[in-house]
């Protein structure tokens, strides 16, 4: 389903956001969990909240492709997977190299088969991204990991419980390891993992299957393993960072959005920013409501694992903090590599300063429209962020990478009353009149 590469999206800055969006299922949460199906020896595993995300699809590519019989119901955002067949445990090139997040097959192939050959992942825009911390744990556990021809091949007569230290909260690898652990023999312990509420939904899926995971969303994680597990139905978690995406849309169009069914504890640091810049956020029975104020304060931000500030929300964060009235500073700590996007939003009139891993960030901005290049996927939306507000049209191009995470990003951010279409370039010059007519 990824976008024709000739598409972009083209936004008339100016509007003030009203109204209430709906948030997808994680996409960072159903992604190790459509993995999680290896582990099934019998029985479906029944996947709803699924959301429509090229990353889902090449997912599911991954998993066919090792045997796994996969039904993709997008209408219901439900997806059937059956793992009973004899599956293959090699993961090629190909896949890999198309997401990263490929990587979490390996645990739940070395669990259930005790092998598992999967390409090398790269690193992307972001960081160079290694996988050192989900092999040590491996090892661990007592596979054999060899490294050859791009592939990495982990091998175990049986995997066996172990006390795992993490030097790093790693999400995937605290993923990998957690799954490799579900049918080693005895208890394993994994200290000082990620405590994202995506771990927290693996781990839940995991425990519905039959597996033994405890202390899923703090420091120290216990799996005692089983010998069997099976399918299960399971509701994905909301997507805290859509939800954030659209949070920081309403507090920078001095909006009033009401995020539905976001979830206020996943979203903390981030609530507490907005606050803090002058934002009103009521917690409602519906969701969260972000009222934007007539005028930014500045603020610092530091991204941390969870539950500090989300490297998935700084780019978006960096906008609202340029659109502030007085320099700000956003130091991110989780990625070596993540502030490409800065370089974008220069072309739209941006003011700061790299310094390390920190940025200077000089407000207020009058942003000017520009023809940007998304270089990442939270560097998509954060554009599209910055275009909202810009003087005249912004052009967005690269939608390939907004489309790993946002489902249909533009049409949301239409009904909330944004001036924004998605067009085929061909058509482009056509559609920038049609949409200028209106002024
Ligand atoms: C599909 C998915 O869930 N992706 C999320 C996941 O990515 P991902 O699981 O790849 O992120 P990690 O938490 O593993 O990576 C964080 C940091 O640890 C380093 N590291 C990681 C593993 C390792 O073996 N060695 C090592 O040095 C990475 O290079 C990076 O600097 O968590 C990131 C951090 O919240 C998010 O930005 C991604 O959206
Ligand atoms: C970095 C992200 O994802 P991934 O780890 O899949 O690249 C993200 O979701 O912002």
């Amino acid at each position: 389903m990824e976008g024709n590469q000739l598409e972009k999206i083209i936004v008339h800055g100016g509007s003030r956001l009203q109204g209430t969006v709906h948030i997808e299922g994680a996409k960072n949460a159903v992604l190790p969990i459509l993995a999680a199906s290896i582990l099934a020896e019998k029985d479906d595993l029944v996947l709803t909240n699924v959301p429509i995300l090229s990353d889902v699809y090449t997912m599911n590519n991954v998993l066919r492709f090792l045997n796994l019989d996969v039904d993709f119901d997008e209408p219901n955002n439900s997806i059937r997977l059956n793992a009973a067949k004899e599956l293959s445990t090699q993961a090629p090139f190909e896949y890999v190299s198309k997401m990263r997040a490929s990587i979490v097959v390996m645990g739940p192939l070395l669990a259930r088969f005790g092998h598992a050959r999967v390409a090398m992942p790269g690193g992307c825009a972001i960081g160079s991204r290694p996988v050192d911390l989900h092999l040590k744990g491996f090892e661990a556990l007592g596979a054999k990991i060899d490294q050859h021809d791009g592939y990495i091949e982990a091998t175990a007569d049986q995997l066996t419980g172990a006390h795992i230290y993490l030097d790093f909260p790693s999400v995937g690898a605290t993923q990998n390891i957690m799954m490799a652990a579900t049918m080693a023999t005895g208890t394993t312990v994994i200290e000082n993992v990620a405590q994202e509420p995506e771990i927290v939904d693996l781990a839940n899926v995991l425990n519905k299957m039959g597996a033994k995971v405890k202390g899923a969303g703090t420091e120290t994680i216990k799996v005692t393993g089983v010998s069997e597990m099976h399918g299960t139905t399971h509701s994905v978690v909301q997507d805290r960072i859509e939800a954030g995406t659209f949070m920081v849309a309403a507090a920078l169009t001095h909006g009033d959005v009401l995020v539905a069914d976001a979830i206020p504890e996943h979203n903390k640091p981030l609530i507490s920013k907005l606050e803090e810049m002058g934002a009103s956020v009521l917690v409602e029975d519906a969701g969260v409501r972000v009222l934007g104020p007539a005028q930014l304060k500045p603020t610092n931000v530091k991204t941390l694992p969870h539950p500090g500030f989300p490297t998935d929300m700084q780019p978006q964060m960096t906008v609202l903090q340029l659109a502030a009235n007085g320099t700000s500073t956003l130091t991110e700590t989780v990625f070596e590599n993540r502030f490409m996007h800065l370089e974008e939003l220069r072309r739209m009139n941006a003011n700061f300063k790299v310094e390390g891993r920190s940025v200077l960030l000089n407000g207020p901005t009058e942003f000017n429209g520009a023809e940007v290049a998304a270089t990442d996927l939270r560097a998509a939306a954060a554009l599209v962020l910055a275009g909202l507000v810009a003087n005249g049209y912004t052009q967005v191009t690269n939608l390939k990478y907004l489309d790993r995470g946002y489902y249909n990003f533009h049409k949301k951010l239409q009904a909330l009353g944004a001036e924004i279409e998605r067009v085929d370039v061909s058509d482009n010059d056509e559609v920038v009149l049609k949409t200028k007519a209106k002024d």
